[in-house]
């Protein structure tokens, strides 16, 4: 007989007893983004039959054009985990400023604060390239039974209890982590259930690929474009291999199988790059330390970086140990000079 891969409920359930506090409270956010990512998925899968591709003509809090399908996704997260009322207060790429959860009985006792990018790529949505969604998720700071307040958004990344992101690409996946490594679960879509497929993913040590955006090269730090020059020499096993979706998650998915570094620098056009600390570069830093990889702003660790907005953004350094400290010691030369 094959082997029996576990599935996912029977994964959660299993490693519950491995979560301190553990109420099976974790374990039901888990369930409602798992719910989610399965009716986006369904929607993702049939973009171009129905009219959810191109943008939907607003702009987010970022200035940015919302696609349709960035709507609907955030729609559909929000919707399902407000309605199993097991957070308290949510945060999302897509809305100007945290949506606080209230349940029927007046002091609920929700203790977790969720924050998402519900469609990650979004510019890859129309030419059918692999998009993602990413998620965080913290206890509260402030007594429970009592609003929600930013300070329970504005957490250190090293604060996290889970993290993940799901990928909608030739397989759709849900890849997380509670603190105790990352797992990812392949959606059998006939069925609709996901199983476990990738058991204890960890970033290679080193690796062979870079992802950045080679069209900024020349408003790049000195650092970043030394590092670049490092990668494409011809030495030993380089010139490494330029890879670059423009999907972070597929990007970081890629990088965390095959080994690789992904960067999204400061530049002289974006002082602070692209990237969004609270949804995109905590998540995905504490997924990247969980399987043994590195984050970093390429000086500091992403993870103890204090948020002072919600929807701020930072450098973005992340991938296989080796890679990141490479990246980072050319970094550390050119720091004195770099357009503070
Ligand atoms: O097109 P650029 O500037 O290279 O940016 C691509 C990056 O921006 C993002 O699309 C930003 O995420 P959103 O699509 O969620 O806004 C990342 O997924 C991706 O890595
Ligand atoms: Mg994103
Ligand atoms: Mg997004």
């Amino acid at each position: 007989m094959g082997k029996i891969n576990k599935t996912l409920g029977e994964f959660i359930i299993e490693n519950q007893s491995s979560f301190a506090y553990s109420t099976g409270e974790l374990s039901k956010l888990i369930h409602a983004i798992r719910l989610a990512a399965k009716v986006v998925n369904h929607e993702v899968n049939k973009a171009g039959l129905v009219d959810i591709l191109g943008d939907a003509g607003d702009q987010n809090v970022q200035g940015e054009d919302q696609q349709k399908l960035d709507i609907l996704a955030n729609e559909k997260f929000i919707q399902t985990l407000k309605n199993r009322e097991i957070v308290c207060g949510i945060a999302s790429e897509e809305e100007d400023s945290f949506i606080e959860v209230n349940s029927h009985d007046e002091l609920h006792q929700n203790k977790y604060v969720v924050l998402i990018d519900p469609l990650d790529g979004s510019s890859n949505i129309d030419v059918n390239v692999s998009v993602g969604t990413i998620f965080s998720v913290y206890r509260r700071v402030t007594p429970i039974g009592s609003p929600v307040t930013l300070e329970d958004f504005l957490q250190p990344g090293r604060n996290q209890v889970a993290a993940g992101y799901v990928v909608y690409g030739t397989s759709t996946m849900l890849v997380y982590t509670t603190g105790h490594g990352v797992n990812g679960f392949t959606l059998n879509p006939a069925i609709g259930t996901f199983y476990l497929s990738n058991p204890d993913m960890q970033f290679p040590e080193d690796g062979k690929i870079y992802s950045v955006n080679e069209g900024n090269y020349i408003h790049f730090p000195q650092g970043v474009k030394d590092y670049i020059k490092y990668c494409q020499e011809e030495d030993g096993d380089r010139p490494y291999t330029s890879r670059y979706i423009g999907s972070l998650v597929s990007d970081f998915h890629r990088n965390m199988i095959k080994g690789g570094i992904y960067m999204y620098p400061k530049s002289s056009k974006a002082s602070n790059g692209k990237l969004r600390l609270l949804y995109e570069c905590n998540p995905m830093a504490f997924l990247a330390e969980q399987a043994k990889g590195k984050a970093s702003n390429g000086y500091e660790r992403i993870l103890d970086l204090q948020p002072t907005e919600l929807h701020q953004r930072v450098p973005f350094f992340c991938g296989s140990r080796k890679m990141v400290e490479k990246a980072e010691s050319f970094m550390a030369k050119h720091e004195a000079v770099e357009f503070k």
